[in-house]
């Protein structure tokens, strides 16, 4: 919807049923300018392509349409790590699509802001410094700021650490533990992301960015979040919609992989691991977090 405002855009979808009104988005009807179609070949056509897919969505859909892909500029929107590869979306992309140019856009955006034509700042990172340049110009609208990096690990990993602490500071608020609480989890959290991005290459300024803290502020503090309404759910012990994507649930339990590879130390990103896997009580993982030996920040 944002980009129809730059020229014409195409729109696939593997079921596109719904017409000009998709229900994953109330309230918004597609412009005139964007083009529907779930002929994947019809959107191919161009040579930008943005993957709006969750994380753990991409690598099926890439072993059967890589072909259709390679060579393009191909910008990733998931912000997760891939469960099976225990990778990011441009590793995947790379893997799968050796001749394309990959980049990923990320950063504090819920969807429908973005289409309302709220004003929005992302960031576009790519590690080719000339064709990040390009795209950013390309997918910048005058509502739309972006900011470029070259790194993209940084990005990638601060889109998708931030959703498991945005679970956690969901389960704060639902288990009635307190604004002060939460705080503490944002900020803590925040040193666990930073810690284990540094560990796999990350630049430490790209976590204190749009991409890292500004997304972790937003998924934090925003009931629009579903990663934060998952938690809230879960700290509530109510039921969730199960047909709901939530990024934080999956990539909680890669990083718990990860950091166990690493020796990396993560232990709000265990304690959501393991909520969501139903396998401690949030009653349990508060008493832990808290008697953990007492250290320098
Ligand atoms: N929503 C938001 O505010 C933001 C989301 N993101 C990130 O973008 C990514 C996508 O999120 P979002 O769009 O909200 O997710 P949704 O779950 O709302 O939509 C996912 C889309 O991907 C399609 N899809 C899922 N699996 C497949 C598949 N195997 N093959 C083809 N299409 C598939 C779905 O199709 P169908 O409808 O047919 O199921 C749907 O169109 C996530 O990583 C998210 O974290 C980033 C910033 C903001
Ligand atoms: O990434 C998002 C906002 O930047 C969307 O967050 P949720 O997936 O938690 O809704």
């Amino acid at each position: 919807v944002a980009l129809s405002a730059n020229g014409p855009v195409t729109l696939w979808a593997r079921d596109t049923g719904w017409g000009r009104d998709n229900p994953r988005l109330p309230g918004v009807s597609l412009p005139g300018g964007i083009a529907v179609t779930d002929e994947l070949s019809a959107a191919t056509q161009a040579d930008m392509l943005v993957l709006a897919l969750p994380a753990q969505a991409l690598g099926g859909f890439l072993a059967d349409h890589a072909r259709l892909l390679d060579g393009k500029h191909l910008v990733s929107t998931a912000k997760g790590i891939d469960l099976t590869r225990l990778t990011g979306p441009s590793a995947l992309l790379a893997d799968a699509c050796p001749q394309a140019t990959v980049a990923v856009l990320t950063g504090p955006s819920f969807a429908a802001d973005i289409a309302r034509g709220l004003p929005t700042a992302l960031t576009l990172a790519c590690a080719d410094a000339d064709a990040g340049r390009a795209l950013q110009h390309a997918l910048s609208t005058p509502v739309l700021r972006l900011y470029r990096t070259t790194d993209v690990a940084g990005a990638e990993l601060g889109g998708a650490l931030k959703n498991v602490i945005a679970i956690a500071a969901g389960v704060v608020i639902g288990a009635g533990l307190g604004d002060s609480a939460r705080a503490a989890i944002i900020t803590r959290g925040f040193a666990e992301m930073t810690r284990l991005a540094a560990r796999l290459g990350a630049r430490p300024e790209t976590l204190s960015g749009l991409s890292g803290l500004g997304d972790l502020t937003l998924t934090c503090t925003s009931a629009q979040s579903r990663n934060f309404r998952y938690g809230q759910a879960l700290g509530a012990r109510q039921p969730f919609d199960t047909a709901t994507t939530v990024e934080g649930a999956a990539t909680a339990r890669a990083v718990a992989a990860l950091a166990a590879r690493m020796a990396c130390d993560m232990p709000i990103a265990a304690m959501v691991a393991r909520l969501a896997e139903g396998t401690m009580t949030v009653d349990d993982a508060a008493q832990h977090l808290m008697t953990r030996p007492l250290k320098e920040e």
